[in-house]
């Protein structure tokens, strides 16, 4: 079978050595009958179960241990590492933080430079923290991600744990790693706690009446809001912190090591370059006061234009008001690119620097609410809590519908829709009848480079595929556009989409990704229909009215006033160096609705 192979970074800004890690490179497409089976069974239900029938009172031993991941980048409000610190407390044993860099899963999802980064620079904010608590945070990096559950149990042992604490990943390969650590640790008489921390409401609590997962947001919307409001204490508890170790454990022989391994600054395969690096750290400030301080701006201050791009967001001359600060205005701003509408609060929620349930409780100032969440459609409050709503509807997909994080699409019958250019996987095109020549496959590959490094000749594609590869990070309505451009205009399989948008975001997150890429190509759940395809001049000037989105990043077209700058005629692009469409978008959008009606036509 034909692997996926490794796109090519457009921008310079990260390096992609070749290491074990980059060499590395699993299959990423499972065949549909394999989806099938994963949906019927899923990993997730097989690892609540584990932890159901593990150990539940486990013999005392020497400490208890909290394994840290990628998701989970803090210590304040944090479910595993609070009831893993009070089972150390009850037993009066010291409790020990792990991180394992694991650069194979972080090829195998595609993960960013930046994120590793930003990951890295948290990482040794916490360790500081810790160290404080007398915790000690031990890092070690495992180059062979199937050799994890054994380390794990293996580092059990040499400390005489006997309860290991860890945040569920909901990712396939994930799930099955942590019922094999489960099972070992039953084996050794160790308990085992896997904790819901990454959504406001777990996966599974929010269910259809046949207890399936929702597949369509609104009704599950409703129901996530109700649920949320009629257990508030249990959902958005703010988790206790961590208590202090005694300060003899840095004496000891078995932990005093434990405190001096040092946090790496990168890690072979996914370094930045060091003007990068820089950029990252103003524009990504790491650390949980700086998540708390940009969650307070968006709360408090309101948009200003001189926030647009890759700029600190904590820079002074925000100016507080109620009535207009940025979440007030959400309803009516939100899908606005040209200022800071939103709260970029993206990278560390992915990251787990700020809790999603600290993101609601922020916004429950509202004393004629009397204590309830405002989800509702009328308010900025309302509208903002609605997209955390999204995102606990994406994870709960991939947690009930495990397919989507296989590379197939949610609905099956999109498998077979014919797309321009090379195979992703032969998998996912062994029934699509006639293959691309040549040509065709030659002119797909050029026009995949133009999309990714932002030179289609659509103004607004391109603003936000620049934006995207400068920052690590574009607006929702921008990478709605690009998707659906790459997906519908160029007809571009989405996989080839969503893995670029992975390897370049530092708010990179499989279930949020997948959801949006396969919202737009048509092929998830509750998706645009395939007959809605964006036209990208008219949402040009819906989501950049002044045109300064696409002046910041095209500065080409930056002398450009009015319509010419979403659209400019041949013209002027010539005169100034800017590219000619790609395609043309109503030629395109009648291909992919013919295509998508009857999946394998040509
Ligand atoms: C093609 C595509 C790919 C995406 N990839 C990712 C990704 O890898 N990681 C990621 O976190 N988000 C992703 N999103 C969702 C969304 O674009 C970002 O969460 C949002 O742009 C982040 O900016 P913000 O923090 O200012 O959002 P705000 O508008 O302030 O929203 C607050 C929070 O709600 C959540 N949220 C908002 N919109 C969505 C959404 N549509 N889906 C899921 N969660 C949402 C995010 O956690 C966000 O931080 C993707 C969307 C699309 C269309």
């Amino acid at each position: 079978m034909s692997k996926r192979p490794l796109s090519p970074a457009a921008s310079p800004s990260s390096k992609r050595t070749r290491t074990a890690a980059a060499t590395f490179n699993p299959r990423k497409i499972a065949s549909s009958a394999a989806a099938a089976a994963t949906d019927a069974d899923p990993p997730l239900l097989k690892l609540l179960k584990a932890v159901k029938d593990g150990v539940p009172t486990p013999k005392k031993g020497d400490s208890v241990v909290y394994w840290m991941r990628m998701g989970d980048l803090r210590i304040s409000d944090n479910r595993a590492l609070s009831l893993a610190s009070a089972h150390a407390k009850k037993d009066n044993v010291p409790l020990v933080v792990l991180f394992i860099l694991s650069p194979q899963d972080w090829t195998a999802h595609d993960r960013a430079p930046r994120r590793i980064d930003f990951t890295l620079r948290n990482l040794a904010l916490i360790k500081l923290s810790l160290a404080e608590l007398h915790i000690p945070l031990h890092t070690v990096t495992q180059p062979n991600r199937r050799a994890i559950p054994q380390q794990v149990l293996s580092f059990l042992d040499s400390l005489n744990a006997f309860a290991v604490y860890a945040n569920i990943e909901y990712e396939v390969d994930e799930l099955r790693r942590d019922v094999a650590i489960c099972n070992g640790a039953k084996s050794k008489g160790i308990s085992a706690t896997f904790a819901h921390d990454k959504c406001v409401v777990e996966p599974g609590v929010v269910v259809t009446g046949q207890n399936k997962s929702y597949a369509v947001y609104t009704p599950y919307q409703k129901a996530w809001l109700s649920k949320l409001n009629a257990n508030i204490p249990y959902y958005l508890e703010d988790c206790p912190p961590p208590r202090a170790n005694s300060e003899s454990v840095r004496g000891s022989p078995k932990f005093g090591a434990l405190f001096d391994t040092p946090v790496p600054v990168s890690v072979a395969g996914f370094e930045l370059d060091p003007a990068d690096r820089a950029k990252m750290e103003e524009v990504w400030p790491a650390g949980e006061t700086k998540a708390q301080d940009i969650l307070h701006r968006f709360i408090r201050t309101k948009s200003r234009s001189c926030q647009l791009g890759a700029v600190d967001p904590l820079a002074p001359g925000a100016e507080d008001s109620d009535k207009r600060s940025r979440i007030a205005v959400y309803d009516a701003e939100r899908d606005r690119a040209d200022r800071d509408t939103t709260s970029r609060i993206s990278p560390y929620l992915a990251a787990g620097v700020l809790s999603a349930r600290a993101c609601i409780r922020a916004t429950m100032s509202n004393k004629a609410l009397q204590g309830k969440v405002d989800g509702g459609k009328t308010t900025g409050i309302g509208r903002w809590v609605q997209e955390v709503a999204w995102r606990d509807f994406y994870v709960c997909v991939l947690a009930g519908f495990p397919r989507v994080s296989m590379g197939r699409p949610f609905l099956e019958k999109y498998a077979n829709v014919r797309w321009e250019g090379p195979p992703v996987e032969e998998t996912a095109y062994t029934a699509t009848p006639g293959s691309p020549s040549p040509i065709e496959l030659a002119l797909a590959a050029a026009n995949i480079e133009k999309w990714k490094s932002g030179r289609t000749g659509y103004p607004i594609v391109d603003a936000a595929m620049r934006c995207l590869n400068e920052m690590g990070w574009v607006h929702n309505r921008m990478r709605m556009i690009c998707a659906m451009f790459l997906s519908k205009d160029l007809m571009i399989d989405w996989r080839v989409g969503e893995k670029y948008f992975m390897e370049k975001l530092i708010d990179g997150d499989l279930a949020s990704n997948n959801g949006g890429w396969q919202w737009c190509a048509s092929t998830g759940v509750d998706p645009c229909p395939y007959f809605r395809v964006f036209n990208p001049h008219l949402q040009s000037q819906k989501a950049d009215p002044t045109g300064n989105f696409i002046r910041q990043w095209v500065p080409e077209l930056g002398a450009v006033r009015g319509p010419d700058l979403h659209d400019p005629s041949a013209s002027i692009a010539t005169k100034l160096g800017y590219p000619l469409p790609v395609v043309k978008h109503n030629e395109a959008r009648d291909r992919a609705i013919r295509r998508f009606k009857d999946p394998g036509a040509a």
